[in-house]
């Protein structure tokens, strides 16, 4: 029996960073899927959540497009950010100095609402629309405000989540489970073992 403490685990900021990446795997965009995931001082999480038409708005009939001659048959206009679902979606009374950990620099309309919420730090991931207008006027926003922008330096580039972990005779309970290979992984694209990334390259 081990009587000492695991080392390799994952530190808190890879943690929340990972669940924001979790909820971004819900996300429909074909393009970008981007996760958020807010947590109080206490180290709970407050609310999640992803890039995704509003309730109602059926993920089959609003138009995922990018581009479109009539800008009523693209994404842009309909699209929730995974930002403001995450604060929405909050099962806390406020996010008043909560952190929000998230995939993608947030644009100017979430710093708005991130500022508004009393959100006090900000912890992402890429900053690939550095460049572009929506992310300067955001970070103008916060540095007024006050809010507190750092980027997250994963140590991994992946976590991986692996349900067969536990107890790999549960997967028994699946139809059809193929048997073990030798190295411990599936080979079979339709067998339900799921590989979750930690990935910088969203
Ligand atoms: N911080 C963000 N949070 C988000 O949830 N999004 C969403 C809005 C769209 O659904 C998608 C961006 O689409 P695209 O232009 O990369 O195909 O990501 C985008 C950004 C970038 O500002
Ligand atoms: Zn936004």
């Amino acid at each position: 029996m081990e009587s000492h403490k695991r080392k390799d685990t994952i530190d808190w900021t890879e943690y929340f960073m990972a669940m924001a990446f979790l909820a971004a795997k819900r996300s429909k965009d074909p393009s970008t899927q981007v996760g958020a995931c807010i947590v109080n001082e206490d180290k709970r999480v407050v609310g999640i959540g992803y890039n995704g038409f509003p309730t109602g708005c059926s993920d089959d009939e609003f138009p995922w497009s990018k581009t479109s001659d009539n800008p009523l048959e693209t994404k842009y206009l309909y699209v929730c950010h995974a930002e403001v679902n995450a604060i929405l979606n909050k099962n806390s009374t406020d996010v008043k100095n909560c952190t929000m950990y998230v995939a993608l620099f947030p644009c100017n309309e979430c710093a708005k609402i991130i500022i508004q919420s009393a959100i006090r730090e900000v912890v992402y991931m890429s900053d690939k629309h550095a460049h572009k207008e929506h992310t300067i006027a955001a970070k103008r926003m916060f540095d007024a405000a006050g809010v507190r922008y750092t980027q997250y330096k994963p140590r991994h580039s992946r976590i991986v989540i692996d349900f067969t972990e536990i107890d790999w005779d549960s997967l028994n309970q699946v139809p059809a489970t193929p048997k073990k290979p030798p190295n411990g992984t599936l080979d079979d694209a339709g067998v339900n073992v799921s590989e979750l990334s930690l990935d910088d390259r969203h």
